[in-house]
């Protein structure tokens, strides 16, 4: 085991998730900056990072790796200042912007001899922004993507992924490109298409102003990511803007053509739209959190009366089950509302279901 300095900039979500990963594991030294002084402040009163930091570039010089956890540009900018500094060791330099290109562009043209860098992307995250919401278990299971530079020398990935490795991720190499491509696809136009059907709801809502009340599962679960932080997705999709230009135009072919069995009643081709779409969501990936993350998720009826939410939970704590995320969908007063119990393992979530309908609750795994 080697003990090392690890700079974190930018002590947000992303960042503070990795530094509460990283300082768990009691293994390295863990310097913390960000522009805003209170982040700061409250990543040393909350014992997330060692040491913080009001200058940059004083924390950098200290550093045997600099993890760059602010916005994309911002990021760009802290990798421009980092090329002045006359390092007197090897420093490893990685980030974790959403949008690869750009930040290798940036990195590629750096000249100074010390720095090797490494491009990285964890594939997790959350609509909540900022240190209060980052958990030391963000990443676990995730995919975490590294695009090391032109300039990086042999041995120094190993090196990353030992620090990053308390993270409890999953590494994959990619260029720079097919990350871009991929998580255009996967992240960042799904995004935009969360955002564009909150949009339309909000304009129809003029004409029926009950509309919201009728916001059930389904919107909910499609749109959740539309309450994400805007100015970091128009960030992110600033510097992704070609691909999504791109799927925009694919995206707006293929409505004009699904459009065509609405208009026209062509069903069968409709059922076999739907039928290809609901195959393909059901093959991804489940046991594992990837760039769709998934839980052992517990679906579970409930009256809305008082004490029903304790009643389930206690259930289960009296078991000593420990319940990942709880979210009540669909409830409305006095009508039966839908509970998702999300659990860290197959095995917690399969004991909860036989413990709830034991005790009479309507519950059920939803594949
Ligand atoms: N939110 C996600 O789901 C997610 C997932 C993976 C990667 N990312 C990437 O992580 C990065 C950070 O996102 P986040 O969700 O943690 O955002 P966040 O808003 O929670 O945190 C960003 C932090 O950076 C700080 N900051 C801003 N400018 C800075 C600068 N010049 N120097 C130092 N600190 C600065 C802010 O004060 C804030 O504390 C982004 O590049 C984003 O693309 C986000
Ligand atoms: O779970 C969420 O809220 C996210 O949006 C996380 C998500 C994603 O699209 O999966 C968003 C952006 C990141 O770059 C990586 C992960």
């Amino acid at each position: 085991m080697v003990k090392r300095t690890i700079l974190i900039a930018g002590l947000g979500l992303i960042g503070g998730s990795i530094a509460k990963a990283i300082k768990q594991s009691n293994e390295h030294h863990i310097l913390g900056y960000d522009v805003n002084e209170p982040t700061v402040q409250y990543a040393l009163t909350n014992g997330i990072i060692h040491e913080g930091y009001q200058r940059f570039s004083e924390a950098a010089e200290k550093a045997d790796i600099i993890i760059l956890a602010a916005p994309i540009s911002e990021t760009i900018s802290l990798l421009q200042q980092l090329q002045q500094i006359a390092f007197t060791k090897d420093v490893i330099v990685t980030d974790v912007s959403s949008v690869k290109g750009p930040v290798m562009e940036a990195a590629n043209k750096i000249e100074n001899e010390r720095i090797s860098f490494i491009g990285g992307h964890p594939m997790a995250g959350s609509h909540k922004m900022g240190i209060e919401a980052s958990k030391a278990h963000l990443f676990e299971n995730a995919i975490y993507v590294l695009t090391p530079s032109h300039r990086c020398k042999e041995g120094k990935v190993e090196i990353l992924k030992d620090v990053l490795k308390h993270t409890k991720c999953k590494f994959v190499v990619l260029n720079p490109t097919e990350h871009d491509e991929m998580t255009g696809v996967i992240s960042h136009f799904p995004h935009l298409i969360a955002s564009s059907l909150v949009q339309q709801a909000k304009k129809w809502e003029k004409k029926h102003n009950y509309l919201p009340n009728l916001a059930a599962g389904g919107f909910r679960d499609i749109t959740r990511i539309a309450s994400s932080n805007p100015k970091l997705w128009q960030d992110i999709f600033y510097h992704n803007r070609e691909k999504l230009s791109a799927l925009l135009s694919e995206w707006i072919d293929e409505m004009k053509y699904v459009k065509g069995f609405i208009d026209n009643n062509r069903k069968e081709e409709m059922i076999t739209y739907l039928e290809q779409a609901k195959k393909y969501r059901d093959g991804l990936p489940t046991k594992e959190k990837g760039a769709i993350p998934s839980f052992y998720d517990l679906y579970v009826d409930i009256r809305d009366q008082p004490g029903a939410l304790a009643s389930v939970v206690l259930l289960l704590a009296n078991k000593n089950i420990s319940i990942k995320n709880i979210e009540i969908l669909e409830i409305r007063e006095g009508i039966t509302g839908v509970l998702r119990l999300s659990f860290y393992t197959e095995e917690t979530q399969k004991a909860s279901l036989d413990i709830l309908l034991h005790h009479g609750y309507e519950a059920k795994i939803i594949q």
